[in-house]
């Protein structure tokens, strides 16, 4: 059916969204929601959890975007060749999450005080990322098996905005690094990454990066 997301105007959870519906050639409509809006609270108390994003597939409604990944998982071939490669898929995209929440405690709780020791710590907490891509046929291909799925835009979003944060933090990861710009490199993708509308989206709700 019909795609919307209705997001904040932020990479936030939603970016890894976009750029699976951008690479998988998909059209969406982006139903942008602005602070103003949002504390008026209309809407929030229409969301599952009072929170966003929202994806609307039809008349189908799903909240929260690691299970909007995985419905459009399901529907575009996007987890994995058998129920092995979508388990490791699973774990994969389970570990992007917990690094995903350490990044947004860091960008929202704590930023200025704990900067340094995150980005110290960094290459330890991506290092298990480097494994798995190492066996992997070699890491030059995707996360799991010998096709792209969902966690793969996950974890390329979550690295894009950690070489933001800390430009040096692939140096010791070089499969990581081959990875970001293979994926890149995806023609449906590098036309989304070059868009406007990416090129003027703010990462998070706060203005950090
Ligand atoms: N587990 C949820 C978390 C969603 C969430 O934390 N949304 C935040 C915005 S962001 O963290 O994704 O940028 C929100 O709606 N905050 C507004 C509010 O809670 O009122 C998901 O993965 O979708």
């Amino acid at each position: 059916g019909e795609y919307t997301l209705t997001y904040f105007p932020v990479r936030g959870r939603g970016e890894a969204i976009r750029m699976l519906l951008a690479d998988q050639g998909q059209e969406w409509i982006e139903d942008v929601v602005n602070g103003e809006i949002w504390q008026k609270g209309d809407l929030k108390q229409l969301c599952v959890f009072g929170q966003l994003p929202r994806f609307q597939d039809g008349n189908f409604i799903l909240h929260q975007s690691n299970a909007i990944l995985r419905h459009l998982a399901r529907n575009h071939g996007l987890y994995g060749q058998d129920a092995k490669e979508a388990a490791l898929l699973d774990m994969v995209n389970d570990g992007v999450e917990d690094l995903r929440l350490k990044y947004g405690h860091l960008i929202y709780q704590n930023y200025e005080s704990g900067k340094a020791a995150y980005i110290e710590a960094l290459p330890a907490e991506l290092r298990p990322f480097e494994k798995l891509l190492a066996q992997n046929d070699g890491g030059k291909g995707f996360i799991v098996g010998k096709q792209i799925a969902f966690a793969d835009y996950n974890l390329l979003d979550l690295l894009h905005v950690h070489l933001v944060l800390a430009p040096n933090c692939l140096a010791s990861l070089p499969l990581l690094a081959g990875y970001v710009q293979r994926l890149n490199a995806r023609p449906l993708l590098k036309d989304f990454l070059e868009s406007d509308a990416r090129k003027k989206r703010f990462i998070n709700g706060n203005g950090k990066q």
